[in-house]
């Protein structure tokens, strides 16, 4: 695939006398229909690609197994650091047009020098200044270990080979660099986009046309293609998932935004997969020299332990990076796909906006790495270990990390919003069921049934007694009581007026009762009386015999009212 067939209709125009690619304006990806179940269209058990011999749900696995390692990983203090030059020039063209101004574009640079541990002090990171260059020889004698800058302020800078570079990692530091806790610089929407973002995704689009004829060159232009595209939808994914909801002022997963950048687009979700099979191989790639890195006592000794949690988890079989320069290996080919990888990064620095271009410029760092273990790195030539994995600087290595990490977090994203979606399109009927009846619309249902029913009732029964009067001159002699006459030309009595009253008058005869029982209390205390001294004097008087309460029982009247 190339630019035109992604909409990014090129056109040839002149920056400083040099001829690039720009793009026409794009206009925005129309989506399909939300029901149209695009997410279905990736088989989860097919595998990603002929080079990889993995499948989407092994992906998911790996993934799963992994992601909390990994996201402890780029918290700690080593990996959360990024050197880098932010505000280089842009090597492809003379002017910047556009500016992202928000505030979401900004990036907080490290100033606070002092709360950092000590090898990310300044002395420190100045040991890696790049016109302390040393020989060869010296290089030699020197006898470095893997990484053994992670930590040492090692005043020596080690020859740098250019030839198996996908970017220029001088680039990382120097005078003009600055230091950023990736972690407080989340990448997510920043806003940037239009016209100005188009032309750089043009332009990198633009480096995936190899000279014609080379072997393997299908394989090779399809890699770079997907490498590409991978990233991009994993931006988009992110910028999707960590999106700002103007309404409310709230970030959180947009699934409208996210379909239409990538989840209606199953070969931008696979390029995904893609790029995570091919990061992923090139770090157990490197597991073996990993496994003996030194970190400094200062260092926090279980994050050696963490790496290599993620690493046992990892799979050689997810990418066969041998097949993408099959046959004789053709260098020129390889060379190609260095030199355009190389010009992608490069690219980074003509981003207009400053988070995206240092996110921009960590995860071009960290594929350029991979791509270096992945095909300069031959396992079975010891000189060719030296050459890559005792090269390797701490920028590369924690631009690899975090850029695994990004993808892992667009792999976890992308599970979500597939459950976002399914409930979405096979709960819809639930969702609208309880967006039409919520509580207080219940409510407000049943009151009205409630009203209408006994409405319906009393007009039954006026309608019964309607029925019961007499519609003609038939017994006209019957007298019947008095109707209200106005009954039916008047609006009818309120049932819940009627019911009040009917309370009202029930607690006035309540009161009427009691009052009256306070009344009647002496007379019956004195017939009680006089019953009892009654009962005395005939005993007094000797007529025990004759049982006066036999003959005269008393009776109590109860008012069961
Ligand atoms: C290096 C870089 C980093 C960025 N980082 C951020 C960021 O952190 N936050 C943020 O909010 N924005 C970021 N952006 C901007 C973002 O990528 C989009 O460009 C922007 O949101 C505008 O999107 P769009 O829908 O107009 O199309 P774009 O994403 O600009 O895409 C242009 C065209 O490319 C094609 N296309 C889109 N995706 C793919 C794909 N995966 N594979 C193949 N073709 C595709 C489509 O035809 C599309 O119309 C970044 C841009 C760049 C260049």
């Amino acid at each position: 695939q190339n630019v035109t067939e992604n909409n990014l209709e090129p056109r040839s125009i002149s920056f400083g006398g040099n001829t690039s690619v720009v793009p026409s304006a794009v206009p925005p990806p129309v989506p399909p229909p939300l029901n149209s179940t695009y997410f279905c269209t990736i088989d989860k058990g097919e595998v990603i690609n002929p080079t990889c011999d993995v499948t989407f749900d092994e992906i998911n696995e790996i993934n799963g197994k992994i992601r909390k390692d990994l996201v402890s990983l780029v918290h700690t203090d080593f990996f959360k650091y990024f050197r880098l030059h932010l505000y280089k020039q842009c090597p492809f063209w003379n002017q910047n047009n556009g500016f992202c101004v928000n505030r979401a574009c900004a990036v907080d640079v490290v100033e606070d020098w002092d709360s950092l541990p000590e090898y990310w002090q300044p002395e420190v990171l100045g040991g890696l200044q790049e016109n302390e260059t040393i020989s060869d020889e010296e290089s030699v004698k020197e006898d470095c270990k893997f990484l053994d800058d992670l930590c040492a302020n090692n005043k020596k800078q080690r020859m740098i080979e250019p030839d198996i570079e996908y970017c220029d990692i001088n680039d990382l530091h120097g005078e003009g660099s600055v230091l950023v806790d990736l972690t407080a610089n989340p990448e997510r929407f920043t806003g940037y986009g239009g016209q100005e973002s188009s032309q750089i995704w043009s332009s990198i689009y633009g480096e995936n046309c190899f000279s014609q004829g080379e072997t393997g060159q299908s394989l090779a232009k399809d890699a770079f293609y997907r490498l590409v595209s991978g990233l991009h939808a994993s931006i988009g994914t992110h910028l999707s998932n960590d999106h700002l909801n103007t309404e409310t002022g709230k970030w959180g997963p947009d699934l409208d935004l996210f379909m239409a950048r990538v989840g209606n687009f199953p070969d931008r979700v696979s390029n995904m997969y893609f790029n995570y099979a091919v990061v992923s191989k090139a770090l157990w790639k490197i597991k073996p020299y990993l496994d003996h890195l030194k970190f400094c006592d200062s260092y926090d000794p279980s994050v050696k332990a963490t790496i290599m949690n993620i690493l046992s988890q990892l799979d050689s079989k997810v990418f066969n990076e041998n097949l993408i320069f099959e046959g004789e290996l053709s260098s020129k080919l390889k060379d190609d796909f260095r030199i355009r990888f190389k010009n992608v990064t490069q690219i980074m620095d003509c981003v207009h906006c400053d988070r995206c271009r240092m996110w921009g410029k960590v995860q071009t760092t960290g594929y350029a790495t991979s791509l270096k273990i992945l095909f300069e790195l031959d396992e079975s030539n010891e000189n060719s270990k030296q050459h890559v994995v005792d090269k390797l600087t701490k920028y590369e290595l924690i631009a690899l990390f975090n850029t695994f990490d990004r993808l892992s977090k667009s792999i976890e994203s992308v599970n979500n919003f597939e459950k976002m979606y399914n409930v979405r399109l096979e709960g819809g009927k639930i969702a609208s069921f309880f967006k039409q009846n919520n509580f207080f619309k219940l409510l407000g249902r049943a009151s009205r049934s409630i009203s209408e029913s006994v409405q319906s009732i009393s007009k039954s029964i006026d309608q019964v007694s309607e029925s019961q009067k007499p519609s003609g001159p038939v017994f006209a002699d019957l007298k019947l009581p008095e109707t209200n006459s106005k009954g039916s030309d008047e609006p009818k009595t309120n049932v819940w007026v009627k019911a009040w009253h009917t309370e009202i008058h029930n607690v006035c005869e309540a009161f009427k009762f009691i009052f009256r029982s306070y009344l009647d209390l002496p007379r019956n205390l004195y017939t009680l009386v006089l019953s009892v001294v009654n009962s005395m004097w005939n005993s007094f008087v000797g007529a025990r015999y004759w049982n006066w309460e036999e003959e005269n029982p008393v009776v109590y009247n109860l008012n069961t009212w």
